[in-house]
């Protein structure tokens, strides 16, 4: 039950700007009026609004009040904004205030909604292939790195697809089709609390995917799906300032960020857009699979056998950080890579030129950051040769002056 709401401790000084649906948001006037929670992470709720100036519907995502005013999301999003007469692969911003409340004063980025691709892939019969979905991840890392922006936290939940003509939607559609949400009401056990500092009630997220499966039916098999790269609160511009913690999940994470926390966990270390293409790989073999390339049976914890695991996937182990694990670099050869890489076979023959992915996450999946593909050599590999995506309408730029 829990885990289906942000935990109600996180309404307090510093923390979650307290929503209630219906609320007017907005500079001066307000013109953002929420209609339902779309979700919610470490340090933000997001919520599906109207705004009622432009008429279109957005994504307002409220910063707590403590993460708030050394946040960069907006201006590296704002760095992001792709021209109008191209289709986006980073998530779009609209529009950046911030609202105050009995906690804080909470940054606001208003955004396009996106559907998460892990839902969009659930949807049936859809039209796009895995391949030239992934191409587009891909595309959209490109462009980051191009526009001097590491992203640090590449994950499944950090990729989301456009929605279908989201400006239709309406609060008053958007319940009569799936029905209200399910609230918790909230009373501090404190009653000296100012209520005002928490939302009378706590509010279940949006089922979005069901929202669209009844709203616009055939979605996935009408038009190829637009991917959009979000969540870049972990990101940074990696030749104006020093990188941040990296916030990457841990089977997402680099090694050498892993070996780094290992001798110091408060400390990530430096990590850059060479980083990102260790957790693209990961990424890609998810999206391709839908299973997860370093989780083993048990999960995986920050320790000595995770970042051994890692080694044991690229067929090679830097001596300092042998030293540090107490075992010899020696074993760590292309021949135990193999092995790594025969028990994660793809089977599936739904997945286009397993073996070709395979080889391209060998090629990204390499201990010495330097040695990593950029993310533009990535898109030239083999694997994505001759990729037909007409829906999308773009193509691959080496430059990439269409962007700017
Ligand atoms: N533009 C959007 N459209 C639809 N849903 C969104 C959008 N942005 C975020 N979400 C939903 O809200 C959740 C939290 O958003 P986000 O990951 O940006 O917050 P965060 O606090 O920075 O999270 P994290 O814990 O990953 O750092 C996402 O997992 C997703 O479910």
């Amino acid at each position: 039950m829990e885990e289906c709401y942000e935990n109600s401790s996180c309404y307090g000084p510093g923390g979650l700007c307290p929503v209630r649906v219906g609320d007017l948001l907005g500079p001066d006037p307000p013109r953002y009026r929420v209609a339902a929670k779309l979700g919610w992470g470490s340090y933000a709720t997001v919520w599906l609004a109207r705004d009622i100036v432009g008429s279109k519907t957005v994504a307002l995502k409220i910063v707590e009040a403590a993460s708030s005013q050394g946040s960069t999301e907006a201006a590296i999003l704002g760095r992001l904004r792709a021209p109008p007469s191209v289709e986006p692969l980073v998530l779009q911003l609209f529009d950046a205030f911030t609202v105050t409340s009995p906690n804080g004063v909470h940054q606001v980025l208003v955004t396009e909604p996106v559907m998460l691709l892990q839902d969009y892939l659930s949807l049936p019969g859809r039209r796009m292939t895995t391949r030239a979905l992934m191409r587009q991840v891909v595309e959209g890392v490109a462009f980051m790195h191009a526009r001097g922006i590491a992203h640090g936290g590449e994950s499944p939940t950090n990729i989301g697809v456009a929605l279908p003509e989201p400006d239709a939607f309406s609060e008053i559609k958007l319940w009569k089709r799936i029905g209200a949400p399910d609230v918790i009401p909230l009373l501090a056990s404190d009653p000296t609390r100012d209520p005002a500092s928490f939302p009378p009630y706590i509010c279940e997220a949006l089922d979005l995917t069901e929202f669209v499966r009844q709203w616009v039916p055939d979605f996935a098999t009408r038009s190829p799906p637009r991917a959009r790269i979000l969540d870049l609160g972990s990101a940074y511009a990696v030749d104006d300032s020093p990188p941040p913690p990296c916030g990457c999940p841990l089977l997402f994470r680099p090694p050498e960020v892993i070996f780094q926390q290992l001798l110091d966990r408060a400390n990530s270390g430096p990590w850059d857009c060479r980083s990102d293409i260790w957790s693209l790989a990961c990424l890609l073999y998810e999206i391709a699979t839908g299973g997860c390339l370093f989780g083993g049976s048990m999960g995986a914890s920050l320790n000595d056998s995770h970042l051994k695991r890692l080694a044991r996937a690229s067929g090679s182990l830097p001596d300092a950080w042998a030293k540090h694990l107490s075992i010899s670099a020696t074993q760590y050869t292309s021949e135990l890579a193999d092995e790594f890489w025969k028990e994660r076979e793809i089977s599936d023959k739904t997945i286009e030129d397993g073996l070709g992915l395979l080889q391209l996450l060998r090629r990204m999946l390499v201990i010495d950051p330097a040695r990593r593909p950029t993310a533009e050599e990535v898109l030239r590999d083999p694997y994505f040769d001759g990729l037909q995506d007409p829906g999308v309408g773009v193509e691959l730029d080496p430059a990439f002056t269409r962007y700017s």
